[in-house]
């Protein structure tokens, strides 16, 4: 389906200095579905041996194959489960006979049932940190996508991404492991299958997947990752330290209608004029300069030049966020904040003269509760008619977006 059968709001365009990006094709306005997007492939997060599926203690770590729903533990003597583990090799578990009928035709076809089994009875991979192991997973699903949807693969190639050695290092390890599993005619070397391939899967995965995140817990303020999903049309998001949009994702709810758990939507957080860019932020939007920077150079390879990383760059190494906003609030009252919010309220509403132009994203559109760091984006609005309940795209708090406290920005330092 093309970008423009998904949404009329949205177009891909050529952005200097970030390759393609995604840009409003008309002015779209505060909580707007922009994109409701499907992964072309999802592959686990988790190492290729597992705790015993049959250990209480497995409950926690324990997802769908296929659709990497939650699964209930396995209780000695409970036959009243729905949950089937894969007939041939009792390793991998599915919420229900339908996930497990569709994963062996797809996600876990025989080749890769064999696969991973071959991985787990005997490789070096065990021995290696769990990246390498979770790269290994995503080879696997790559090369079977190849196999069962040569577009979707093709798709794959399209993404954004050049290997660097840390990656070709990486394919020098992972090739010969994943060649010398009886690979099946589709990865043969007619087909293209080679070191060179294998760099490039790689450094399109590391540049393009989302992460499927653990739900929000308050006494955990470290997500895990459960699973990484290829997201065709949503990997068109540039980022911004201070995005216009966000994702929600259902993978344990109930989805909206015609949605599967594993899509995701992408709403806006405020108005945007027709032509300005539509950004994601690649990670929760409180970490502070030097991590941010940190993160998009190793993981995306680019140095951010957005409205807050300027401003920040010229902090001194001991100011935080909090400390800012609290001088912040000593010259702007709420009667601003208001007129602000009336306003188009992006960047570049607040780009003037200030220490700290973003410290009205933080109170607005930032979670307040503890470990959450979650953004809120208003639900959408009913015909013309804007909502102004706030809901937030991590621990799912609904919250009424006509007042928001000034009083307190909790920052990480
Ligand atoms: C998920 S892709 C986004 C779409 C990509 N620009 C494309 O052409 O397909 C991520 C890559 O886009 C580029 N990118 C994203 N945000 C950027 C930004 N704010 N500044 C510069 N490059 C950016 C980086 O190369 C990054 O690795």
């Amino acid at each position: 389906m093309s970008l423009a059968a998904r949404s009329s709001l949205l177009k891909v365009e050529e952005i200097q200095g970030r390759g393609r990006g995604m840009v409003a094709s008309q002015p779209i306005k505060a909580g707007q579905i922009v994109l409701r997007d499907s992964p072309i492939l999802l592959y686990s997060a988790l190492p290729l041996i597992r705790q015993s599926l049959s250990s209480s203690s497995s409950s926690t770590s324990c997802f769908c194959d296929h659709c990497f729903r939650i699964l209930p533990p396995i209780l000695q003597g409970d036959t009243s489960s729905s949950t089937v583990f894969c007939p041939n090799c009792c390793h991998h578990r599915f919420c229900s006979s339908t996930c497990l009928s569709k994963a062996l035709n797809s996600s876990h076809s025989s080749w890769v049932c064999q696969a991973l089994s071959c991985l787990r009875a005997n490789s070096p991979l065990l021995e290696q940190p769990l990246e390498l192991q979770v790269q290994a997973n995503f080879l696997i699903a790559a090369y079977n996508l190849a196999n069962i949807s040569p577009s979707d693969f093709q798709i794959l190639l399209s993404l954004q991404g050049s290997p660097d050695d840390s990656i070709i290092a990486a394919a020098q390890f992972l090739h010969p492991v994943i060649s010398s599993l009886c690979p099946p005619s589709f990865v043969s070397p007619q087909n293209g299958f080679s070191l060179e391939l294998t760099s490039t899967l790689l450094v399109k995965d590391k540049l393009n997947a989302f992460g499927i995140m653990q739900p929000f817990s308050s006494d955990d303020d470290q997500r895990s990752v459960r699973a990484y999903g290829i997201y065709p049309y949503a990997s068109f998001f540039n980022h911004d330290c201070l995005p216009n949009a966000c994702r929600f994702d259902y993978v344990d709810a109930n989805p909206p209608d015609g949605c599967h758990n594993t899509d995701f939507i992408i709403r806006m957080i405020h108005d945007v004029p027709q032509g300005r860019e539509i950004c994601l932020s690649y990670f929760p939007v409180n970490e502070n300069y030097s991590s941010r920077q940190k993160r998009l150079i190793e993981d995306y390879g680019f140095t951010c030049n957005c409205d807050r990383c300027n401003v920040e760059s010229n902090w001194s190494d001991n100011d935080s966020v909090e400390d800012n906003a609290e001088d912040e609030e000593e010259v702007m009252d709420e009667d601003q904040y208001e007129t602000m919010a009336a306003s188009d309220t992006g960047n570049h509403a607040l780009e003037d003269n200030n220490d700290f132009p973003h410290s009205y994203f933080f109170l607005r559109y930032m979670c307040d509760r503890l470990n959450c760091w979650g953004t809120l984006a208003p639900l959408p609005p009913q015909g013309d008619t804007p909502s102004n309940v706030m809901e937030c795209n991590v621990c799912g708090k609904l919250k009424n977006g006509d007042t928001f406290d000034t009083d307190e920005v909790l920052m990480e330092d």
